[in-house]
């Protein structure tokens, strides 16, 4: 293809993604993948330079833009590259009008930036939500000598703190690897590895993992309990919670059972364990502030009516959470969000409202108190942001 042909089809997938957007359609990942794996000529080498173009119009627009056009158009006002494909060729885009709109730039809808800015991030911190994530995994120490897994990917570099976890160079194809197949690793954000410290889960424990999804928290706590102990796993989502299963059998992990429940009839499905677990983990449904270095179209996506509604979701299910673990058992609350209605203020409203339950200091290897909590930032951990606090049952 054409500089100029990636270009326009850049452009008409960005038309795609605002329109999801805005009706709360596929991901712009699913988008993508979808609509190159239409455009057979299109080859290796022109699928990634159209999805970088498209990221990077993603990430330079706050605001939802009028139309992909324009947000390109935002890009291409920075880069005299990119504003000379716009040059009418047959498979490009038309020339650049004198008077054409270009959309604004920004780091996220405005009312975003406020309600981000009064939980404490602004200025350096806000523009780093939008910057490259990195590609990090941790080591599963049931399958794998924990010092060998280094020599196994070129490039790979620990992270202090978190002796299971590697860096990886971007674009390494972990899944493609022996080691992942034999399950010796999994891809994990260093920062989600370091805020599931905080259930200080042990061999012979009971905990329960609310918000299990596909696993991720699970298997790291599985990790950790050394094959002794039970975990149950559940969540509302039937496709996220069965990927569980086959992760688990890859990482020879057997203490793990899962349990779809039904949206609000969470403490009737839990009746059984209530009172009885040491740990009840809610890495709870959030607005995903922390990870638009992943999702940057997220922010065009999220509105006060949807954060209102999880922030609703999130205040209920720590309400069930508190029905199930035992005296001097914990809850810990976890948000991949750096905005305190889902974080410190959630955790303060579930205190005033449990007053049998004390937030307990946490020690965690990344990240710095906020609040009840501790709270991880990209710009001062490189890692995703994330919220997170225990909260001890007397
Ligand atoms: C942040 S994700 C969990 C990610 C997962 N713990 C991991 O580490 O991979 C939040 C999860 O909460 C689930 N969820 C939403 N509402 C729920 C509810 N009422 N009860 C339990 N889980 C719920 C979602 O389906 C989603 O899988």
């Amino acid at each position: 293809m054409t500089p100029a042909a990636r270009t326009r089809t850049a452009v008409e997938l960005l038309d795609a993604i605002i329109l999801a957007a805005r009706e709360g359609g596929a991901s712009a990942d699913v988008l993508i993948a979808r609509e190159l794996a239409a455009r057979r000529y299109a080859g290796s080498k022109d699928r990634r330079a159209i999805r970088a173009l498209v990221y990077d119009a993603i990430r330079r627009c706050g605001e939802v833009p009028d139309s992909g056009r324009a947000a390109m158009l935002a890009v291409a006002a920075h880069d005299a590259e990119l504003a000379g494909t716009f040059d009418g060729s047959t498979y490009g885009p038309s020339p650049i009008g004198a008077e054409e709109p270009v959309a604004a730039q920004g780091v996220a809808p405005a009312w975003l930036i406020d309600a981000l800015a009064a939980s404490g991030i602004d200025g350096d911190q806000a523009a780093a939500l939008l910057g490259r994530a990195s590609l990090d995994i941790r080591i599963n120490p049931a399958r794998v000598p924990v010092g060998s897994v280094q020599g196994m990917f070129p490039g790979a570099q620990p992270i202090p703190g978190l002796p299971f976890a590697l860096r990886l160079p971007a674009e390494t194809p972990v899944e493609a690897s022996e080691p992942y197949r034999a399950g010796a690793v999994e891809v994990q954000d260093a920062g989600s590895q370091a805020v599931t410290l905080a259930a200080a889960a042990q061999p012979g424990m009971r905990i329960v993992d609310l918000c299990a999804g596909g696993g991720g928290k699970t298997l790291a706590l599985a990790a950790a309990m050394d094959g002794r102990g039970t975990i149950l796993a559940t969540d509302t989502d039937r496709a996220r919670l069965s990927r569980l299963a086959p992760r688990a059998q890859r990482a020879g992990v057997s203490i793990v059972e899962t349990r779809l429940l039904n949206p609000g009839q969470e403490a009737e499905a839990l009746a059984d364990w209530a009172d009885r677990a040491d740990v009840v983990l809610i890495d709870a449904p959030c607005s995903g502030t922390g990870t638009w270095r992943r999702n940057p179209e997220a922010r065009w996506r999220l509105t006060p009516a949807r954060l209102a509604r999880l922030v609703e979701t999130q205040a209920r299910l720590l309400d069930v959470a508190a029905g199930l673990v035992r005296p001097g058992g914990a809850l810990v609350h976890i948000v991949c969000s750096l905005l305190d209605a889902e974080g410190a203020g959630q955790v303060d409203a579930f205190l005033a409202r449990n007053p049998a339950f004390r937030a307990e200091p946490l020690a965690l290897p990344l990240g710095a108190p906020h609040e009840a909590g501790m709270r991880l930032t990209p710009l001062n951990d490189a890692t995703d942001g994330f919220f997170v606090a225990r909260l001890v049952r007397a």
